[in-house]
């Protein structure tokens, strides 16, 4: 049996003001810094130790990372950055308002382009600012993995290549796990490992900040999952999250 521990980064800025967020590389919120460390403080209370993190290439996901270990007093352990974990590339919808967004392309069409599984936002031109090309992050990675929008389905493609090759081996070697990303990478990585279908993972809405806890089996099937915190509290995040009429504030 193992255990691993998924937290989404906490609050952006960009999801503080309701904006579409994906590659973009918006900071923590101050009510994001607090969830962060908090998340730290609950997992050194119940007593979690992890030997390897792993996050993404962007500063939302790592910072969470980075407060949470130094509250748990675990800075010093090996930490992977990859793309991979990144979050949905949301195309030229990102940076946009959800708000306005839903105002001129109806309520409907926007919750088809956030929860749908395997509808595209509309792609960004290569000759966009907003193509990761442009951005030093990733000139390491080959042009034809670079995406210009994703739906999940493309975003669970990758996810799950970089699982099934750097991280079940080593939580299969017994290694303690950490991943901090983003809402709808951790959806990617919770649609393979709980075998949900493309209408069941619609549904799920992981809260910012908040570690959700796995136990699996031999075959990293799991076993059990919950959130770390109050039950009320996590409630009420997940509905924040998942919320329509945030859209239209
Ligand atoms: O904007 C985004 O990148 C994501 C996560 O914040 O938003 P949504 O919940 O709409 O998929």
């Amino acid at each position: 049996m193992y255990k691993l521990v998924l937290i989404r980064h906490g609050e952006s800025e960009w999801n503080k003001a309701n904006l579409f967020t994906g590659w973009m590389d918006a900071d923590l919120s101050d009510k994001g810094i607090q969830e962060a460390l908090h998340a730290g403080r609950l997992l050194k209370e119940e007593q979690f130790v992890f030997d390897v993190a792993y996050t993404s290439y962007l500063k939302r996901a790592i910072k969470t990372l980075d407060y949470v270990l130094e509250e748990m007093d675990l800075l010093w352990i090996l930490v992977y950055k990859t793309w991979r974990l990144n979050e949905r590339h949301y195309g030229a919808l990102q940076g946009l308002s959800k708000t306005t967004t839903a105002e001129k392309y109806g309520e409907e069409q926007v919750k088809l382009w956030r929860r749908s599984y395997d509808v595209l936002p509309p792609a960004l031109t290569k000759d966009d600012d907003r193509n990761p090309r442009y951005d030093v992050k990733y000139r390491d990675i080959d042009d034809a993995l670079i995406p210009l929008t994703e739906s999940l389905k493309e975003t669970v493609v990758r996810v799950r290549e970089y699982w099934d090759k750097e991280i079940s081996p080593q939580i299969k070697a017994g290694k303690k796990v950490i991943i901090a990303a983003h809402g709808n990478s951790l959806r990617a990585l919770i649609k393979f490992l709980d075998n949900l279908s493309s209408e069941e993972i619609i549904d799920v809405n992981v809260p910012t900040g908040t570690p959700l806890v796995y136990t699996l089996d031999d075959q990293l099937h799991p076993i059990a999952k919950y959130y770390l915190g109050s039950e009320q509290h996590i409630e009420s995040k997940i509905q924040e999250v998942a919320k329509p009429d945030k859209i239209m504030e």
